[in-house]
C-alpha cells in the first residue's frame, strides 16, 4: 500500500496503538536545553528515576547564557545562573552529552544537533523546544514536547502521540533573485494564516525544495510551529546524505553505506494520499516581511500596511487593529519607509553560516545606518569559528555590527538581553508577537539578507533595490 513519509515514520516508531488516533512511539534521539530540559532532568532525579539510554540524550546551553563577549556562567537573565548550573550538574549526573557553554560545539539546540549529525532521516527525535519542527528538514520525525513528555521519553524512550493528519505543501516553480527559503515560509503562513497547519504533519516537497540546500531546509521547517503544524518534514535526498557524511554521530565505515541504503527509501509513494495539499507557486514570492504582531502579518517588501477594515473576519480584523497601535503603524503606511533602531541576525531559524555569508556579502563596503543597533549573533560556537575563519566577522565589525558569542540571545526576551522599549526592530529571527524582543519592542521578521540590507539603508528595504546600487 501507498505510503507517505510521515506514514512510514510513524510506523517504524509505533510500538502499540492506544485509543483512537494515537499512538506509542518509540524516540530515538532526547534534546534537552538549560530552560526547559533542566526542569525535565531534575523532576526525573526528584522522582527517582534514571534516564534509560544517555548515550541518545544531548543537551545544549543556549536560552538563558548571555551572548557577551567573555561571558561565564553570569547571565543577565533573572535567576539564569542557577538554571545553568543545575543543568550542568544534571546532565552530569544522568550522564548524558552537555555542550557546555565552553564546549566548542555550543550552540543553540537545532543548529547544533544537524551539525553534529544527531539528527538523521528516519529518526523519531523530541526537545522540550517548539522549533524542534527545523530538525525535520533531514527527514527525521522531530517535535517539540513539554517538560512533562520530556520526563518520560527520557525514561521509558517512548512517548503517547496524536497522531496529526498529513498535508503536503509544493512550492513550484522557481525562486527569484534575493528571495529565500525565509521568504518562503513567511509568504506560505502570511496566506493562509498562522492557524493554516494545525493538526498537520506537513512534508515541504516540490522543485524548489530540492534546490534548497540543507540550511535553508531547516529555516523553513522551523517555522512549521508557526504555521501551528505539529512539525514539518522533507525526504532525505543526496543533499542530505552528502550534509551529514562524516559529521561525529553519523554512522561511518560499512554502516554508512547501510544507512544511506535505508534512508533512500524514505520518501512518499507515488500513490500516496495526503489528508490536504497546498501548491505554491513561488514566482509570485517577493522578499516578505512582518509588519504585525503575528507571522501571518506578512507582506511583500513593496507592499503597505494594511487596513483592518478590509478584513471580513472580525477576529483577524481585530487582531489587525491591536497590532497596528502596538507597532506604532497605520493603515497605508509603505513597508520601505519605515525607520529602523535595531537590526539582528541570530537564532535557529537564520543563524547558519550561509546565512552570515549572505549577509556579509550585502554588507561587505556598507555601514549601518546611524541610529542603528545591529547585532550578529552565530548559531553555534562552531559557526562562529567558521565565520572567522572566512573574515565573516570582520566584514560585520566593519560595517558597524556587534560580533557575538551563541546563543538564542534577543531572539526572545527572557529579562535578559533585549532590544529597548518601543524599538523598531528587523530580525532574522521567527517570531514577532508582543515584547517577543524586549518590553514592548517591534519586531519585523525578515530574511538575513533583508536584515543587512534595512540595516545599511535604516529602514525596512527591499534587497533588490541594494543590489542595483552596487
Ligand atoms: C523557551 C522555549 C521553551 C521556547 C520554545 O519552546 O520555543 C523558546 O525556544 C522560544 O522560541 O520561544
Ligand atoms: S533561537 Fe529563539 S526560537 Fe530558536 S530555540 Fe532559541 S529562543 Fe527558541
Amino acid at each position: 500500500m501507498s505510503q507517505t513519509l510521515f506514514e512510514k515514520l510513524w510506523q517504524r516508531h509505533l510500538v502499540s496503538e492506544l485509543d483512537g488516533d494515537t499512538g506509542l512511539l518509540y524516540i530515538d534521539r532526547v534534546f534537552l536545553h538549560e530552560r526547559t530540559g533542566s526542569i525535565a532532568l531534575k523532576s526525573l532525579e526528584s522522582d527517582g528515576r534514571q534516564v534509560k539510554r544517555p548515550d541518545q540524550v544531548f543537551c545544549a546551553m543556549d536560552h538563558i547564557v548571555d551572548t557577551l563577549p567573555g561571558r561565564n556562567d553570569e547571565t543577565l537573565v533573572p535567576s539564569g545562573k542557577n538554571f545553568i548550573q543545575t543543568t550542568r550538574q544534571a546532565a552530569h549526573a544522568a550522564e548524558i552529552q552537555l555542550f557546555d557553554i565552553d564546549d566548542p560545539r555550543q550552540g543553540i539546540v537545532h543548529v547544533v544537533s544537524p551539525e553534529q549529525g544527531i539528527v538523521q532521516p528516519g529518526l523519531t527525535l523530541v526537545c522540550p523546544d517548539s522549533h524542534t519542527c527545523s530538525q525535520g528538514a533531514l527527514g527525521a520525525l522531530a517535535w517539540g514536547i513539554g517538560s512533562s513528555e520530556a520526563e518520560h521519553a527520557l525514561a521509558t524512550k517512548t512517548l503517547r502521540v496524536n497522531k496529526p493528519k498529513t498535508m503536503r505543501v509544493r512550492f513550484d516553480g522557481k525562486l527569484a533573485d534575493g528571495v529565500t527559503a525565509k521568504d518562503m515560509i513567511l509568504h506560505l503562513i502570511g496566506s493562509y494564516g498562522a492557524a493554516g497547519g494545525s493538526g498537520y504533519v506537513i512534508e515541504f516537497a516540490g522543485a524548489v525544495i530540492t534546490e534548497l540546500d540543507i540550511e535553508a531546509r531547516l529555516t523553513l521547517c522551523n517555522m512549521a510551529v508557526e504555521f501551528s503544524a505539529f512539525t514539518g518534514l522533507i525526504a532525505p535526498d543526496s543533499k542530505t546524505f552528502a550534509y551529514l557524511q562524516g559529521r561525529p554521530y553519523v554512522p561511518a565505515g560499512e554502516a554508512w553505506g547501510q544507512a544511506v541504503a535505508d534512508w533512500q527509501t524514505l520518501y512518499s509513494d507515488e500513490q500516496a494520499e495526503f489528508d490536504r495539499e497546498i501548491v505554491v507557486d513561488c514566482t509570485e514570492i517577493a522578499p516578505t516581511v512582518t509588519w504585525g504582531t503575528s507571522p501571518e502579518h506578512a507582506l511583500a517588501i513593496t507592499a503597505s500596511v494594511p487596513d483592518p477594515g478590509g478584513e471580513a473576519d472580525v477576529h483577524r480584523s481585530q487582531a489587525m487593529t491591536k497590532a497596528l497601535t502596538y507597532m506604532g503603524l497605520k493603515p497605508g503606511d509603505k513597508l520601505t519607509e519605515l525607520a529602523i533602531t535595531g537590526a539582528f541576525i541570530g537564532s535557529c531559524t537564520n543563524s547558519r553560516i550561509s546565512d552570515l555569508r549572505v549577509a556579509a556579502n550585502i554588507l561587505k563596503g556598507r555601514q549601518v545606518a546611524e541610529g542603528v543597533t545591529a547585532i550578529c549573533v552565530p548559531g553555534s560556537s562552531l559557526v562562529k569559528r567558521q565565520a572567522e575563519a572566512e573574515g565573516l566577522d570582520s566584514v560585520f565589525k566593519a560595517a558597524g555590527f556587534e560580533w557575538r558569542e551563541s546563543g538564542c540571545s534577543m531572539c526572545f526576551f527572557a529579562g535578559g538581553e533585549s532590544f529597548g522599549y518601543r524599538e523598531r526592530v528587523v530580525t532574522s529571527t521567527n517570531r514577532n508577537f508582543e515584547s517577543r524582543q524586549g518590553p514592548e519592542t517591534r519586531s519585523h521578521l525578515a530574511s538575513p539578507a533583508t536584515v543587512a540590507a534595512s540595516a545599511v539603508l535604516g529602514r525596512l528595504a527591499d534587497v533588490r533595490e541594494l543590489e542595483k546600487r552596487i
